[in-house]
């Protein structure tokens, strides 16, 4: 204990036993307690034999590992010599001095946390901005919000300009956040570096990684792929980030072409950098980069290959290669219409001096488009319809320019061609589908003209084709003169129209307000007068208590109201408005009939609704569509005189206060009902559609129209004695010439195509028959009796997609004689396979026929 050097070992500290087993005992249950143990066994009078036993793990002590040898073992073994020698001598004063040196070294290099967690731990900073840029790129183009403000009239370069811009800003304040947070927490790095060089890398870092985001979310279509795509990119990084800091491939024995791809990934990049900022502070006595010193290779770093600045220019040059990639990408993978550029669009010289070049195709890179089967002009079987359309081809031909039409339709055709799309194990294929069949139509200037059509008819499809959002297979639209077919027409036409979609297309996160400001500088308003046309703005579509608001948390009719609103911003020459009042209560819709009653004034628009009531009120034309064509043309009261079924007469009966119908609702019969109702069947020869006490409703046919005059003048002078109150006289809804002519579409196209249907009769036999038709004759049922067999007449009904179902059949009656006999065939078998019903043209049905 006297002898340790340095210092005598107090002897509380010393722990003595019997057996060398009884030691390792204690030290086994006693670990990392005692540095060391001396054995010793007196052989004989001269000789003295000792052990040493010592604890090999260092130990850290205030961030330094002490080495067991220098430490323990030495000093032990010194000690105890001395004391045998002491022993054996005989003289207790007996003593000798061993000094120990270790070789001289540099200053031993610790590893900062800068070098080890440092990449990692900026880099998880940076995926912040990563992801949040991604999913608001990506979410944009889902929610078709860029394709909105695109057809506003926004430019690409203004679209990523003003998104550089703003993560221009947010990445040079979060640098100099980093920055000024790593001096106040004294790290070496930030204390010692110039400040300058230490934000510039940040900044440049996070730019670049930005410019990555950009890149990458023209590959991906889901917004909610976006913090997947994020995190799989944190990972990869993190481990090329140790795969650098461990020295790959930053040295002279890794080839150039190594580093030059991995410096293309922008987490190595700032890892290096890092690791060269952290080993020019890490002795205490290294002064850390000057930025004079930025293009010199750090003193530490033997085998230097990189720079500061090299790191800077590379992340420069890599930032604006993604930057040019994402400009690239997103012009060449199809858009949310599966709309895109060609692969080699930036050959063309027109893209690059605005004129032209900017044609767009459908389908994938990797699809490959079928041909189109070539349409075959179809004349119309309207003759206003044709009219029309001879008006529009004439004007074509001529060269006329009528000042008074704001938009010219000149044969547009649109076919959505079959792709086959190659997948992992099989081949998808679609056929092409036509889905507008050659329109000529002209929309006049302060007029409003409706598009009316059963689903799927083609009405979104024109919008499509006429703002650009989809290219046109044939013909072309003129608005105010600018073709849709070109690229710079397109141009010029987006500055002049407003589009209200089918969906709205808003950010959950702005405002109504905000939407409205940002529309009006899209539209390019001067900004003093923005103000004023947002305010006013809002208070049309009556939205000035929640301008505020952010407009995820409108209600659907609100939205719609917003849409609209957004659609006549900037005083656009054709507002086009895809069903803009469906979801609004009856109050809102009318008052949105009135803001576009008001709009008209000056302007044109185009309306698809499926309200027959919005049409007819709003509409100066109507044209009714169905299966890619136009189908009838004309004021709302043309249609209905030329379609309807006919004229609504409406006779209301004095004494009747209210004119409902008796609460039991039967009808109710008085000799004032029967006489009229007479009067009515003797003149016209009609039936009551409807009756009850108050009034009798009769649906008068269109052949009958010349009968009229006379027949209410008579009716009138006779009110008195047949106790009527009232006579009104209309026509026919719009809805029933919508149904008539959805109706001869389908028939038309079901004939087309030989479509059948199964009809089950009565007794339980199938037959199938054409859809539509109407008299069918059943094969096998002939009979002494019924030599020409029976027959039954089929009642149709269309759903809500307007496809004929069938709703009913009469029952079986004998097939009249003047039919032609069916041809001969077994009799059918009860619920055996369908065989095929003979259809009997309705001509050759006898007047006696049932309905
Ligand atoms: N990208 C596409 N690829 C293939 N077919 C398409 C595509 N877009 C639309 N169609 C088809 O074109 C037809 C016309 O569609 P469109 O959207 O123009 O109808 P619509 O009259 O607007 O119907 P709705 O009243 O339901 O809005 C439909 O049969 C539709 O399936």
């Amino acid at each position: 204990m006297a002898n340790n050097p340095g210092r005598p070992i107090p002897s509380i500290k010393v722990k003595s036993f019997e057996t060398k087993d009884e030691v390792d005992v204690w030290l086994f249950s006693n670990p990392m307690y005692c540095p060391g143990a001396l054995h010793f066994v007196e052989r004989n009078a001269t000789v003295v034999s000792y052990g040493i036993q010592t604890n090999s793990t260092p130990v850290a002590k205030r961030g330094q590992y002490e080495d067991p040898t220098f430490k323990f073992q030495i000093p032990l073994q010194i000690a105890a010599e001395r004391e045998i020698a002491r022993s054996l001598i005989g003289d207790p004063n007996f003593s000798w001095v061993v000094a120990l040196k270790e070789f001289a070294h540099p200053p031993e290099e610790i590893p900062s946390a800068m070098q080890t967690v440092g990449p990692t731990f900026f880099l998880a900073i940076s995926m912040f901005g990563f992801v949040f840029q991604m999913s608001s790129l990506i979410t944009e183009k889902e929610l078709k919000l860029r394709q909105a403000m695109t057809i506003m009239g926004l430019y690409d370069s203004a679209y990523w300009f003003s998104w550089l811009t703003w993560e221009g800003i947010i990445t040079l304040l979060s640098s100099l956040f980093i920055t000024l947070f790593g001096m106040i927490f004294q790290f070496d790095m930030f204390l010692k570096n110039n400040f300058a060089v230490i934000f510039l890398i940040f900044f440049l870092f996070q730019l670049n990684m930005i410019g990555f985001a950009f890149m990458l979310s023209a590959f991906i279509s889901k917004s909610s792929s976006s913090t997947t795509a994020g995190f799989s990119i944190f990972i990869v990084g993190s481990i090329t980030q140790i795969v650098t800091a461990a020295g790959f491939p930053y040295n002279n024995s890794i080839g150039i072409i190594f580093r030059i791809i991995w410096s293309l990934f922008p987490p190595n990049l700032l890892a290096k950098a890092l690791g060269i900022l952290a080993s020019a502070t890490s002795p205490p006595h290294d002064t850390g980069i000057k930025w004079s010193g930025i293009t010199k290779c750090p003193p530490n770093e033997t085998d230097c290959v990189i720079t500061i600045s090299d790191i800077y220019k590379w992340l420069v040059v890599t930032f604006f290669l993604w930057f040019v990639l994402a400009i690239y990408f997103d012009n060449i993978i199809p858009n949310v219409s599966g709309v895109r550029k060609s692969v080699f669009y930036f050959l063309n010289p027109g893209y690059w001096i605005g004129k032209g070049g900017n044609k767009v195709q459908e389908g994938g890179i990797c699809s490959c488009i079928g041909s189109v089967p070539e349409q075959e002009p179809l004349t119309p079987d309207d003759e206003d319809v044709l009219e029309e359309e001879n008006t529009v081809k004439k004007q074509t031909r001529e060269g006329i320019v009528d000042p008074n039409i704001a938009v010219q339709i000149r044969g547009l055709s649109k076919s959505y061609p079959g792709t086959t799309k190659f997948g992992c194990c099989r081949c998808k294929r679609t056929s092409p589908y036509h889905a507008l069949k050659g329109l000529w139509v002209n929309f006049s200037k302060d007029q409003l003209f409706c598009l009316l059509g059963p689903n799927g008819a083609g009405k979104t499809t024109t919008i499509n084709c006429l703002t650009g959002i989809t290219p046109v297979t044939g013909g072309d639209a003129l608005i105010y003169g600018n073709s849709a077919r070109n690229s710079v027409g397109m141009a010029k036409i987006r500055q002049i129209i407003g589009v209200c979609p089918q969906f709205d297309i808003l950010w959950d996160a702005l405002s109504g307000k905000e939407h409205l400001h940002l529309f009006a500088s899209i539209k390019g308003l001067p900004p003093a007068s923005i103000k004023v046309v947002v305010q006013k703005s809002l208070v049309e579509v009556r939205l000035t208590e929640a301008a505020k608001m952010r407009a995820g948390s409108y209600s659907g009719g609100m939205k719609r109201r917003l849409s609209v609103a957004i659609a006549l911003i900037g005083d656009p020459k054709l507002v086009i408005l895809d069903e803009p009042t469906t979801g609004m209560d009856p109050i809102t819709r009318r008052h949105v009939w009135d803001i576009i009653e008001d709009a008209k004034k000056g302007r044109a628009i185009v309306l698809t609704t499926h309200s027959m009531e919005e049409a007819d009120i709003l509409s100066d034309r109507i044209a009714i569509m169905a299966k890619g064509r136009l189908r009838c043309i004309g004021t709302s009261i043309r249609l209905k005189s030329r379609f309807g079924t006919g004229f609504i007469a409406n006779v209301s009966f004095s004494g009747s206060t209210n004119g409902q119908s008796p609460p039991n609702g039967d009808a109710v019969t008085t000799p004032h009902h029967e006489a009229v109702k007479q009067f009515f069947k003797y003149h016209l020869d009609v039936l009551p559609r409807e009756e009850n006490k108050a009034f009798l409703t009769y649906v008068i046919p269109h052949d009958r129209e010349a009968l009229l005059t006379k027949f209410f003048k008579e009716l009138q002078d006779r009110e008195s004695e047949f106790g009527i109150s009232d006579i009104q006289l209309g026509l026919t809804t719009l809805e029933e010439v919508f149904l008539n002519i959805a109706r001869q579409a389908e028939l038309e196209t079901a004939a087309a195509e030989g479509r059948l249907v199964t009809l089950t009769l009565t007794s339980g036999a199938l037959i199938e028959i054409p859809i539509g038709a109407r008299f069918i004759g059943i094969p096998g049922t002939e009979s002494a009796e019924n030599p020409r067999g029976v027959m039954v007449e089929v009642y149709w009904v269309q759903d809500d997609t307007g496809s004929l179902c069938i709703s009913g059949h009469s029952p079986e009656t004998p097939i009249p004689p003047n039919v032609e006999p069916m041809p001969s065939r077994a009799p059918t078998s009860r619920r055996s396979l369908p065989v095929h019903g003979v259809v009997i043209h309705p001509d050759q049905i006898s007047s006696t026929t049932t309905h």
